[in-house]
């Protein structure tokens, strides 16, 4: 099963392992065929009714396989409307081929004749509400054809992952979906077929920049639009907390706070004017500030908790009862980390470990990054919590989907390079779900430092990492 977010972050990471779209296009166009041939005989006539998208790109490499069938293609829309480069480029193949393919941009000189089988490739996961014209109408006419429909990846008008249709679509006998399950399609009474269409499952399996598509930003955002995170760290240490919020900072987060001890804030707030200190009393946390870092923990979307605590035995326990008390999403990291074994919380809780830290914390780990794979996704489930867990491959789970990241390198071992990355994590937290943040999190501090050992050699800095973050964040860039 896979939602059309992910199979689209999928469909990226293919690309970037050398698997081009234009390539995933030619193999669902042929599945598509093979469909066709399964309801009727060569000689039969085909329409195919294609969109301006991608579905209709299928529909256009399907005609290209049922040469020995009747095969007519309508595009709706005008040639120079279509979206991409790969549905254009198999749409003018078919034209220079002199295939019976014409356009129509008014649904009534739409004349579908008497077809034996129609290929609905109108819309398929880039549908947003209701259909439009011609659309539409077209819809309409499939439904009232008694050929039968065979529709490309989801029957048009139809959410592939809520299986609603906000007005008109086309009713099935059959889909041809490519890949995976949609979830919309269970609903559905079609009779649904899953092609193979050639997706490594390494594209699934290893974090990529289809992992950042989820962080393209609406053009119309405003201010705290991209989350506020507290940073609750500092004393006896002052740059792992400074490092986290600057981190966040660059991550995307429109504000960053950081709660420390009275006796390191001027230090911490020395490192950047772009930090926001609240300071509570004292050198350490301890049980009396938990209350008031509670409400202030509040007042934000993600909470990083543990860069530069320390470990003393009071500051263990006012970590244990923040997190007890707390219900919101935390990225909890160094010293915090060996209490989460024994608490229980509402909170939603992203843990950064390394690989030294996750055997504190009673979980198991191995050299080899399968067998960690496994280990890792078991202790995230006993946990109930998003593990992500540090090393030369970075594993993510949640217990239920495992990533696996391999961007980093080496020189990432200096210190300060977790505080980055649990910075960052706590930023993408505030807008993606917590095992989306934390693998989009790994790939991008990953790729920050691979840029970062570029420039400097393994003399690489954590603070070279941050200031690489935005660009490593972009999935276009990649
Ligand atoms: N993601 C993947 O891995 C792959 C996707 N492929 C195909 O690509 C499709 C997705 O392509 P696209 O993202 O281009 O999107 P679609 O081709 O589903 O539709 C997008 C087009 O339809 C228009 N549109 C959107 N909502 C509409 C409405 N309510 N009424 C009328 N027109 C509307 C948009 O303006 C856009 O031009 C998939 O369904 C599948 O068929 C395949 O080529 C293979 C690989
Ligand atoms: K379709």
């Amino acid at each position: 099963m896979i939602t059309s977010d992910r199979m689209a972050a999928v469909d990226r990471n293919a690309e970037a392992l050398g698997v081009p779209r234009k390539q995933l296009m030619e193999s669902s166009g042929n599945a598509v065929a093979r469909g066709v041939r399964r309801l009727a005989d060569p000689g039969a006539a085909v329409a195919v009714v294609a969109g301006r998208g991608n579905n209709g790109g299928d529909a256009f490499v399907a005609a290209r396989f049922l040469d020995d069938y009747d095969v007519s293609v309508r595009l709706l829309g005008r040639p120079e409307s279509i979206a991409t480069d790969i549905a254009r480029e198999n749409w003018e193949a078919l034209r220079t081929a002199e295939y019976d393919a014409e356009t129509v941009t008014d649904s009534a000189d739409l004349d579908l004749a008497d077809p034996d089988v129609v290929v609905d490739g109108m819309l398929g996961t880039g549908v947003t509400g209701a259909l439009r014209e011609p659309a539409a109408t077209a819809a309409e006419a499939i439904n009232d054809l008694d050929a039968q429909v065979l529709s490309i990846d989801v029957p048009s008008g139809v959410d592939a992952d809520t299986g609603e249709s906000a007005g008109v679509a086309v009713d099935d006998d059959r889909v041809v979906t490519f890949h995976d399950e949609k979830p919309g399609l269970q609903a559905l009474d079609a009779d649904v077929t899953v092609a193979d269409i050639g997706i490594p499952e390494a594209a699934e399996r290893f974090t990529g920049p289809g992992d950042l598509l989820a962080l393209g930003r609406p053009s119309q955002s405003h201010k705290g639009d991209f989350g506020e995170v507290l940073v609750v760290g500092g004393g006896p240490y002052t740059g792992a907390p400074a490092l986290a919020a600057q981190s966040a900072l660059r991550a995307g987060a429109d504000l960053v706070r950081v709660a420390c001890p009275e006796s390191v804030a001027r230090e911490i707030q020395g490192y950047s004017e772009n930090l926001i200190l609240r300071p509570y009393d004292g050198d350490h946390l301890a049980s009396e500030h938990v209350e008031d870092v509670l409400s202030l923990a509040a007042e934000h979307d993600v909470a990083v908790l543990g860069p530069g605590l320390g470990n003393r035995e009071a500051t263990l326990a006012a970590v244990e009862e923040f997190l007890e008390e707390y219900d919101g999403t935390v990225v909890v990291d160094a010293d915090a980390l060996q209490v989460v074994p024994g608490i229980e919380t509402d909170a939603t809780l992203l843990c950064t470990p390394h690989q030294g830290e996750l055997r504190k914390m009673g979980g198991e780990t191995d050299d080899d990054w399968r067998a960690r794979s496994d280990l890792v996704a078991a202790f995230a489930d006993d946990l109930g919590h998003v593990l992500l867990v540090k090393g030369a491959y970075d594993v993510i789970s949640d217990g239920d989907e495992t990533r696996v990241n391999r961007t980093g390198n080496p020189g990432m071992t200096v210190g300060g390079t977790g505080d980055v990355l649990a910075g960052a994590a706590g930023a993408l937290a505030c807008v993606l779900p917590p095992l989306q943040a934390a693998a989009a999190a790994a790939y991008a501090n990953g790729r920050a430092g691979d840029e970062a050992v570029e420039a400097n050699g393994y003399g690489l800095l954590a603070t070279d990492l941050i200031d690489r973050l935005p660009a490593a964040l972009r999935s276009e860039t990649q």
